[in-house]
């Protein structure tokens, strides 16, 4: 995991001066060019499980070395985007964002010690922050683009590589600022959980979700679940939520509105949970009516929604701060990069005049390393 390089005070004070776009752009383009290191679950949970203040300044290094590269990357990908999509205000802004980041962490000095560890973190910490709207600010910019162009499809492969890269760089680091807490929750090694319970994850998903639906409709389906609520592994618990609460927000939404001015009891959501040697699956399951054929190839696309934006058709960048994602049409494939990412899938099956299953697989044994694009 430890890469780093030794690179000198003086070359960060030079960095530091860094002034003209031209130098700024050379870096980008040949940190872009480095070759990234994937960490699986596994190696992050072992890793930090008997973290010493070593270990924490290995980390500290690594992440100085790696998330230039990926930031880089991102950087490099947002420039060359198709059409005018570069150009838009909001893709500016999130390309400024990943600029700003670039620069500090390139700026900050080499690693020597638990002082500049500290120092490090913080700054990652804040890095994080700023990055807390690239989804919804992005969102408006594939928005606005699609009002005036055809919408091309390297843009859903663009946001398919950009998503999941920010996945990967939100992951190392709040796993690496979760290191640091004095007291951390039973069961956690930073953001991993280590005893899971892939049930007692869907019963709170399903919870926030019918919530959701609640408000929304006035009512809300029930959601079953099904699955040995004593068998637990090690997951990521935020990932996991996000997930199921997608899969079982869409559910509830065709249910709703199938059987809204019927006289039928709406029938339950079925959430299956199966503990597989290699896989852990969760299997949701619902009679809302299923997808049309037509609409299948599109369910993965970005911006995809049968619901209302909550965009509107003149976006305006003041409302990203405020966005829910309830109608952006981001759910479905969000939710399979964030399977992806350690290795696992999704997959939506779906009967026209039925219902729909969707099937999320994830990996047990924790070994498949990040899927970094
Ligand atoms: N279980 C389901 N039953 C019927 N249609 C579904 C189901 N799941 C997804 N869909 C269809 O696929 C579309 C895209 O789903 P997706 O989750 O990506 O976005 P969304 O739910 O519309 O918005 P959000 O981004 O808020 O999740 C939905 O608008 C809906 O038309």
């Amino acid at each position: 995991m430890v890469l780093l390089g030794s690179r000198s005070r003086s070359m960060s004070t030079e960095l530091k001066k860094m002034k003209t776009w031209s130098s700024l752009m050379k870096e980008v383009e040949k940190w872009g060019c480095l070759r990234q290191t994937g960490v699986s679950l596994r190696y992050m949970m072992e890793f930090g499980s008997s973290a010493t203040p070593n270990d924490l300044l290995l980390s500290a290094q690594f992440l100085h070395k790696e998330l230039p590269i990926r930031i880089a990357r991102r950087a490099l990908d947002l420039q060359s985007l198709p059409c005018a999509l570069s150009r838009t205000p909001p893709v500016l802004k999130v390309r400024d964002w990943y600029l700003d980041s670039f620069r500090d962490i390139r700026s900050f000095p080499e690693i020597k010690n638990m002082n500049d560890e500290k120092h490090f973190t913080e700054m990652i910490k804040a890095i994080k922050v700023r990055h807390n709207n690239v989804v919804p600010t992005m969102a408006l910019g594939v928005q606005q683009l699609k009002t005036v162009f055809e919408y091309p499809d390297e843009i859903d492969q663009f946001l398919d590589r950009f998503y999941l890269s920010r996945i990967g760089i939100r992951m190392i680091i709040g796993q690496h600022v979760e290191l640091h807490n004095p007291n951390p929750p039973p069961n956690y090694v930073g953001y991993i959980h280590t005893k899971l319970s892939p049930v007692d994850v869907a019963r709170d998903a399903s919870e926030d979700a019918r919530a959701m639906c609640y408000r929304e409709y006035g009512s809300a389906p029930e959601v079953s679940i099904y699955g040995d609520p004593d068998f637990t592994f090690s997951y990521v618990p935020d990932h996991l939520h996000l997930m199921v609460l997608e899969l079982v927000k869409n559910s509830l939404r065709a249910v709703q509105e199938r059987f809204m001015d019927s006289d039928k009891v709406a029938p339950p959501v079925r959430i299956i949970v199966a503990d597989g040697i290699e896989d852990v699956t969760i299997k949701v399951s619902d009679e809302g009516g299923g997808i049309p054929r037509s609409g299948l190839p599109k369910m993965f696309t970005y911006l995809y929604s049968t619901a209302t934006s909550p965009l509107g058709d003149h976006c305006d960048l003041g409302t990203a701060d405020n966005a829910t994602m309830a109608g952006y049409g981001y759910g479905l494939p969000i939710c399979r990069l964030y399977a992806r990412y350690f290795g696992g899938d999704l997959q939506v099956i779906s009967m026209e005049g039925y219902g729909t299953d969707a099937y999320l697989h994830l990996c047990r044994l924790g070994d498949s390393e990040e899927l970094l694009p």
